[in-house]
């Protein structure tokens, strides 16, 4: 079996049913959103919530913007991840098409936040979705909306999958 093919099979097992509740698996070891691998990565822990996933998260320091401010394109990446996670309960894979944020108020560094997303509706291929990033306090911090589309494994498969030890 060649790399791509061992990423791709670990994926279709992943996207087997989860009971509500139950802690998603990451994408891959190494991804940047929830990879437990990829030094870089958010490290993004998921749980199925009825039809949504939810994750309680918090950046640290290689994530700053402004100082003490997270960098906006961090915010991005863990909701984008976040998404990612819901294709699980859909149970298909997706890639983003169009991902919009809304930063409503500053996400501090070191700060816990709660993030939720689901899915608002499905066209065909398309799947829309949406979250938010709450703080302790209730308020919401960055709402988004984005379309997935829907694609077959072998999309992944065309692109070069690396090894999962990469
Ligand atoms: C396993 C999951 C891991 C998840 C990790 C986290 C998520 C990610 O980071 S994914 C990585 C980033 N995203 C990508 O790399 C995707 C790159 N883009 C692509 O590969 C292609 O554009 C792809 C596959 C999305 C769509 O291509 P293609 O199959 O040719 O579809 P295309 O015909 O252009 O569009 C599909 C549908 O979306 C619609 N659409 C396109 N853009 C938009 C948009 N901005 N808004 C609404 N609808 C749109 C089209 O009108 C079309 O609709 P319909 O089927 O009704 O005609």
């Amino acid at each position: 079996m060649t790399d791509a093919e061992a990423l791709l099979a670990t994926w279709e097992q992943k996207f087997r049913p989860h009971p509500d509740g139950a802690d998603l698996p990451a994408h891959h070891n190494h991804c940047l959103g929830c990879g437990p691998d990829n030094p870089h990565g958010h490290r993004l822990q998921a749980r199925r919530h009825g039809d949504s996933v939810v994750a309680s998260h918090s950046f640290d320091g290689r994530h700053v913007g402004a100082p003490g401010i997270v960098h906006g394109g961090a915010v991005a990446t863990v909701i984008d991840d976040l998404y990612g996670f819901l294709l699980y309960l859909v149970g298909t894979p997706a890639v983003t098409r169009r991902l919009t944020v809304d930063y409503l108020a500053p996400v501090l560094i070191g700060t816990t936040y709660r993030l939720e997303g689901s899915v608002t509706s499905r066209e065909g291929r398309k799947l829309f979705v949406a979250a938010s990033l709450t703080a302790s306090d209730g308020r919401s911090v960055a709402t988004s909306t984005a379309v997935f589309v829907t694609v077959g494994v072998d999309h992944f498969g065309r692109c070069g999958a690396p090894s999962v030890d990469d």
